[in-house]
């Protein structure tokens, strides 16, 4: 069962917690002589603090000791649950004083931690703290370069989903698969999860035949035969890029270094709906430079994949959710792909500076998009973008902390901020600045500036001096130094800026909404004037821009009716089409559409689409009970963090056992 424990609440519980343990001197555990551990209680009390000077989010001290490489020797235990085996970290002393690595930890069972030369050395795990989990402080010797920490997962690991074989689409192996943005590696393995450390790893990952496992770097020495794989990405990458899946998967060639990956009988729609995929690559290099990742995979997971897409180097995690049979929803693809520039190449800090991975992504992905299908279709695009940005600042509140694009993270689990305000924001602020010192420059800028901080996790502030660096000799150095920086990073609510999009494949959107809404203020004279020719040449996403819009206009229930019989949106499966079609009747507060629009929410875990459905059926009050009963039959088919985030939509707290 999953339990939600809103993080606010945790001040209060903090207040009453003791230091527990001090029986062992910790002299005599660091010497090795005894194997302990202590479970020590927290006794901060009061709202939770910046966990360590560097992230708010981690207790890891890399400015101390920092992990440098990372050797993962695991079992896939599908019976209990469980990954269990060892990490091995190699270390170096930033501070040549330190005695101590510290390190995150959420629900593992530490069993032994030994030195290289296998000397025991002794550690300590503190009470956990809600999502942030505990801290592992191990003792090191003056001799330690490594340390080897045995250890378990546990079978409610917040990063991990267990599926079994009923809830996969071949219905005959069970499934694995992980999902450690932004702080769940901690539930993987024992690490230093903040995004400011960097390091290469390497697996050797045991399962039962038949288990195919695939991890986010390359594949070494397959034993099928034998169900041992071998992994390793070279390139250092920050924890919440680990990832893992264990399936029955095949894949299929679908270019020169492309494979898609899937269940057996998702396969070949799969490789069908990516084909473009290596069309992808090459606009995104010619962009931001060399790809240096060596192979890019795509698997496809199990529906309850709680999002879009996932950028895990080497093998991008994506929702069957895309698998629209016409390749109208790739755009995840190009945005992943991005990604091994913006995101993995040059990393956010600490998730107070997310936009640097998601802004600057979103705005290549448009690039993409634009180098593709031309600039009509970028700036179609980018108006979506402005309407999600427009959606979320009303839902979230104008004057909400995580409107703003460097928002404070102080005590707050990333996944409670997350939203499309780094994703839209962000490139909203690169395509100001873009429009200031011109597109061609800018690009120019955006090369450079991928160049200097690849292979670093930065600041928003190394960001900023960057570009004016840069831009300090231009012929518009004078409009630069008057962008009103601290609204744009401080400010909350809209940016201060809306880019003048060209409206071009919008304005059928536009003529068909117009249409609707003089039809309904004339009060809907019958026979109604619509039929399928109004959107046969409709792209999908422009029968999205055609919804939203209509959504905006608040229509009542006889006109969306109207609306099914003209258009059949019910039997429209595309899911972006399909959220807007529900929210649309359910605005309108069409009955019998409440239970289509479950189903729709609850066969699949994507939260983009998920979470609306479940608030806007919470703010109808008739049907709210049925929201809440459906989330409990649905919400242990969910990953932890679709079941948190609904259960929180639903305001249900529930605690933990
Ligand atoms: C200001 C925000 C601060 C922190 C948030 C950081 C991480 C949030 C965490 O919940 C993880 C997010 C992972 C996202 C992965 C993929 C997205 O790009 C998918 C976007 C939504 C979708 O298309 O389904
Ligand atoms: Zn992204």
């Amino acid at each position: 069962m999953y339990h939600v424990l809103p993080i606010r609440n945790f001040s209060i519980y903090l207040g009453a917690i003791v230091v527990l343990s001090s029986i062992v001197a910790w002299s005599a555990l660091s010497q090795g002589v005894l194997t302990l551990c202590f479970l020590k209680e927290n006794s901060m009390a009061g709202p939770i603090p910046r966990l360590s000077p560097g992230d708010p989010n981690s207790y890891s001290r890399p400015d101390l000791v920092k992990v440098t490489k990372i050797d993962l020797d695991l079992d896939v235990d599908f019976d209990r649950h469980i990954l269990f085996g060892t990490a091995s970290l190699d270390i170096q002393r930033i501070n040549s004083t330190a005695d101590s690595l510290v390190l995150d930890a959420k629900d593992l069972t530490i069993k032994q931690v030994k030195d290289e030369v296998g000397s025991i050395l002794a550690h300590t795990l503190d009470v956990p703290l809600g999502s942030f989990g505990s801290k592992l402080t191990i003792a090191l010797k003056i001799t330690s370069a490594t340390v080897v920490i045995e250890y378990e997962t546990s079978p409610n690991a917040t990063g991990l989903q267990w599926l079994n074989p009923q809830q996969t689409s071949g219905k005959t192996h069970p499934f694995l698969f992980s999902q450690c943005e932004a702080i769940h590696c901690r539930s993987v393995l024992p690490c230093q999860d903040t995004p400011a450390v960097k390091a290469p790893y390497t697996a050797t990952v045991r399962v039962p035949k038949e288990i195919v496992v695939l991890m986010s770097a390359q594949r070494k020495n397959v034993s099928e035969t034998e169900g041992v794989y071998k992994f390793e990405q070279s390139v250092p990458i920050p924890a919440y890029l680990i990832a893992i899946v264990a399936g029955k998967l095949d894949s299929r060639v679908i270019g020169d270094r492309s494979r898609v990956w899937a269940e057996p009988d998702v396969v070949e729609k799969a490789a069908y709906e990516f084909a473009e995929t290596d069309d992808f690559l090459k606009a995104a290099e010619s962009l931001a430079g060399p790809y240096v990742w060596g192979n890019y995979d795509i698997l496809v997971l199990p529906p309850s994949f709680p999002f879009g897409g996932m950028e895990n180097p080497c093998l991008t995690f994506a929702t069957p959710t895309l698998l629209a049979g016409d390749r109208s929803l790739t755009f995840v693809i190009a945005h992943e792909i991005a990604h091994s520039w913006t995101g993995n190449l040059v990393t956010n800090a600490n998730f107070e500076h997310f936009w640097l991975n998601e802004g600057f992504t979103v705005f290549l992905e448009r690039k993409i998009n634009g180098r593709l299908y031309g600039e009509q279709s970028r700036q179609f695009a980018a108006i979506g973008g402005w309407n999600d940005l427009e959606e979320v600042v009303n839902t979230l509140g104008a004057d909400n902390e995580f409107t703003k694009l460097n928002p404070d993270l102080t005590g707050s689990d990333p996944d409670d901020a997350f939203s499309s305000i780094p994703y839209e924001k962000g490139s909203v602020f690169l395509w100001y600045l873009s429009d200031i010192v011109g597109n061609e420059d800018f690009e120019e800028w955006l090369k450079t500036y991928i160049k200097h901080f690849q292979y670093q996790s930065i600041q928003t502030e190394d960001f900023k001096t960057h570009l004016l660096n840069y831009f300090k000799d231009h012929r518009m150095a004078d409009k630069l130094d008057q962008v009103e920086w601290d609204t744009w990073l401080h400010g909350k609510g809209l940016p201060p800026y809306k880019p003048s999009y060209d409206y071009t494949l919008a304005e059928a959107c536009t003529a068909l909404k117009n249409r609707w809404v003089d039809w309904i203020k004339d009060g809907m004279p019958q026979p109604a004037p619509f039929s399928p020719l109004d959107i046969r040449k409709f792209s999908s996403m422009q029968v999205v821009e055609f919804l939203v819009q209509i959504f905006a206009e608040n229509i009542p229930e006889e006109a969306i009716k109207q609306m099914e019989k003209a258009y059949a949106l019910n039997d429209n499966h595309n899911s972006e089409i399909r959220l807007r079609w529900m929210r649309l009747c359910i605005q309108g507060r069409w009955k019998e559409q409440v239970s289509p629009a479950l189903d729709y929410a609850t066969s699949q875990g994507r939260m983009k689409f998920v979470r609306p459905i479940f608030r806007d059926l919470y703010g109808w009050e008739e049907m709210r009970q049925k929201a809440i009963d459906a989330y409990y039959a649905h919400k242990d088919q969910w990953m932890y963090m679709t079941a948190y985030a609904v259960a929180k939509d639903l305001h249900l707290e529930e605690k933990k056992d």
